[in-house]
């Protein structure tokens, strides 16, 4: 790895999910502690990386924030010095239940909570039926944060196949995208590396997602596969479908010289069509 200090280290956790939460923030705080050995200084989880992925699990496994689970990973942040994505959780606030990405500093403070802003609802006949909506209520704020000199824009799932929302990161400055993330047996192989190269190469950034380990036996199968891929486009870092560790290195000098050579940013036509900054504040 190269020691400039452009350079960011990330790892992105594909753990395993069971439906023993204990047993799950126990297998986080392992893999957390094993990418920071390995010298990550940015460690991504899954989505819902303490309670099965369904709507039959997300009331029952809610928390508040703060709560049990954040407050291990802030712990384990705080312990190794590093940023911690905590990939999602079902978060319980005012009675209504989220799905919710908290972010530590190497502190231990929460600097971002990221509420998954498009529900996953969707019916593909023969595939999967999935109602988020039944059960969650969608965010809605952007949420951004900076890692040393890296600013990060974070996503849940769903939220990637939402181009304007990747463009308004990106017109935020953004030089890394994460979205926790648990595709499935349908969309997975279809959509998922697929959705993040086109998240990358529109924006010129760094695209990385964390998924669940596949699990044959559990009731919605996540496709696994977690990625990383650079502003040209490419995959850099990729997991099969098991319990493995990626790495990514996030060097913000390849996202300015991809932005330099194929300058798209400044080519484009506001008097034609503009995606708007509507919730800036
Ligand atoms: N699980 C999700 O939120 C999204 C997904 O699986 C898909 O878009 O496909």
């Amino acid at each position: 790895m190269s020691s400039s200090k452009s350079v960011l280290k990330l790892a992105l956790v594909q753990m395993a999910v069971s439906a023993n939460k204990s047993e799950n923030l126990s297998r986080a705080v392992r893999m957390i502690g094993e990418a920071a050995q390995a010298g990550a200084k940015i460690v991504t989880l899954p989505e819902c990386f303490n309670c099965p992925y369904g709507t039959q699990f997300f009331r029952e496994y809610a928390e508040n924030i703060p709560g049990n689970s954040s407050q291990t990973l802030a712990a384990a942040a705080k312990e190794h010095k590093i940023f911690v994505v905590g990939g999602s959780i079902p978060e319980e606030s005012d009675g209504k239940v989220y799905n919710t990405c908290t972010v530590f500093d190497p502190t231990g403070t929460c600097i971002a909570k990221h509420r998954k802003i498009h529900l996953f609802d969707i019916d593909v006949p023969g595939g999967i039926t999935f109602k988020e909506s039944d059960v969650l209520s969608p965010g809605s704020d952007l949420t951004t944060f900076t890692a040393e000199n890296v600013k990060v824009g974070v996503g849940i799932c769903y939220d990637m196949r939402f181009a304007e929302l990747a463009q308004l990161y990106c017109k935020r400055g953004c030089h890394l995208l994460l979205y926790p993330g648990a595709f499935n047996m349908t969309t997975g192989p279809a959509h998922w590396e697929l959705l993040q190269r086109a998240r990358a190469l529109d924006n010129e950034l760094y695209v990385a997602t964390a998924s669940p380990a596949r699990d044959e036996g559990a009731g919605y199968v996540a496709w696994g596969h977690s990625t990383a891929v650079n502003p040209w486009g490419e995959p850099i870092g990729k997991a099969g479908a098991g319990e493995e560790i990626v790495y990514a290195d996030i060097d913000i000098n390849a996202v300015e010289k991809m932005r330099t050579q194929i300058p798209v940013m400044h080519q484009k036509r506001p008097d034609l069509y503009e995606v708007k900054d509507v919730s800036e504040k």
